[in-house]
């Protein structure tokens, strides 16, 4: 997967500014708040139709402007490809070679994109809610079913929340076969999202494993888990779920209504990461966490392709010289002559120069971008 060219129109800093990119390595080198991070996030939106650090979708509109667009010519693997996502005040719309997609999950997934950032490395230590996003983003990229059904789960548990917040305030009352239709839709697509996501980390720590003994000299061993918030598990076919799920929210169900709100559910489960039998969120060093993210990354760039036939495009913001030689030399490893990488940057101190060397470079300065010649 390569982007051939990038047209921004009122994007954040940027005016208008259209780049072709010939080399596989690009590197964007610029002083701080100059427009790199904002360069590498449209790219991201170009592919995701969201950002990865707001879900505000008018913060990305240049200010004092009324619309935003982020186009891109692409090649896949069945040949090139246009993409298009217009931000506006009423919202934003979608186009695959000019044909609007009224679903996004007709749209995500065209471009697959792994991004490394500074948050990331939050990914171990941060909120739960911050390692379902992970999940949900990763996957959604490569199976259109699971965005599906998880914004069917999220519509309905909205109006769910909605009811059991009435109900608790007295401005409706209780009506238990209501909530028991509600409940039943609920946990169709509870069962999907969850199956689905043990499926997935099943397939991630498959390839996260022997990256991350490798990364750390073969000292670790790392097991990702999932921690559902009730009693399912792995083993559970779907209907074993629905069963399961069923008799779960009995057993909450009045808790549920004291506290006005849906207490169990994949919206409130989580992942650990397990190093040599530890939970790293507890336990874990920088340095594990950092090599947990990494592995993490560098898996799903192996999974893309296993499920795709075809390598993502790579981001990595602000990251690359903060890596020792040791994981820079194995990032290299993996890109190396198949993976279409933008790394920015404030200084190439400390970038492994086989990187350097094959790289095209590119100066930001204040929302403008200048090639090396
Ligand atoms: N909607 C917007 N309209 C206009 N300018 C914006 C908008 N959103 C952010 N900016 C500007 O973009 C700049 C930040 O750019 P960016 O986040 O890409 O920085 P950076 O070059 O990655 O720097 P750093 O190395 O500090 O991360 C800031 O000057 C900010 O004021």
């Amino acid at each position: 997967m390569y982007i051939d060219q990038l047209t921004l129109k009122d994007y954040r800093n940027y005016g208008e500014l259209t780049l072709s990119f010939e080399n596989q390595v690009n590197l964007i080198l610029g002083e701080n708040a100059q427009g790199k991070t904002n360069l590498m996030e449209a790219i991201y939106v170009l592919a995701m139709a969201r950002s990865h650090r707001t879900s505000k979708d008018k913060e990305l509109i240049r200010w004092d402007q009324s619309f935003s667009k982020v186009e891109g010519h692409l090649t896949n693997r069945h040949g090139p490809l246009h993409m298009e996502v217009v931000f506006s005040q009423k919202g934003k719309k979608v186009k695959i070679n000019r044909i609007e997609k009224k679903r996004l999950s007709d749209y995500i997934g065209s471009c697959t994109i792994v991004m490394f950032a500074p948050e990331d490395l939050t990914l171990v230590k941060g909120s739960p809610q911050i390692r379902r996003r992970f999940l949900d983003m990763e996957m959604g990229q490569i199976y259109s079913i699971y965005l599906y059904y998880l914004s069917q789960y999220h519509k309905i548990l909205k109006q769910r929340n909605q009811w059991l917040k009435d109900v608790q305030q007295k401005k409706v009352k209780a009506n238990s076969d209501f909530l028991e239709v509600m409940t039943d839709q609920l946990i169709q697509a509870a069962a999907q999202v969850i199956t689905k996501r043990y499926s997935f980390i099943e397939k991630l720590q498959a390839w996260a494993q022997p990256i991350h003994h490798e990364i750390s000299r073969g000292k670790e061993r790392l097991e990702i888990k999932y921690v559902p918030s009730c009693r399912v598990s792995e083993e559970m076919d779907l209907s074993t779920m629905v069963v399961v799920l069923k008799e779960e929210f009995k057993r909450v169900e009045e808790r549920e209504i004291q506290r006005g709100t849906t207490l169990i559910g994949p919206h409130r489960d989580d992942l650990a990461f397990i190093v040599n039998d530890r939970d790293i969120q507890t336990f874990g060093s920088q340095g594990q966490q950092r090599t947990t993210a990494l592995s993490l990354k560098l898996a799903e760039i192996e999974l893309i392709y296993e499920k795709t036939g075809e390598y993502p495009i790579l981001l990595l913001d602000d990251v690359l010289s903060e890596l020792d030689d040791f994981r820079q030399t194995h990032l290299l490893n993996t890109i190396q002559g198949k993976v279409q990488t933008f790394v920015t940057t404030t200084s190439v101190d400390g970038i492994d120069h086989r990187i350097l060397d094959d790289a095209e470079t590119f100066y930001v300065e204040e929302g403008s971008i200048q090639r090396k010649e």
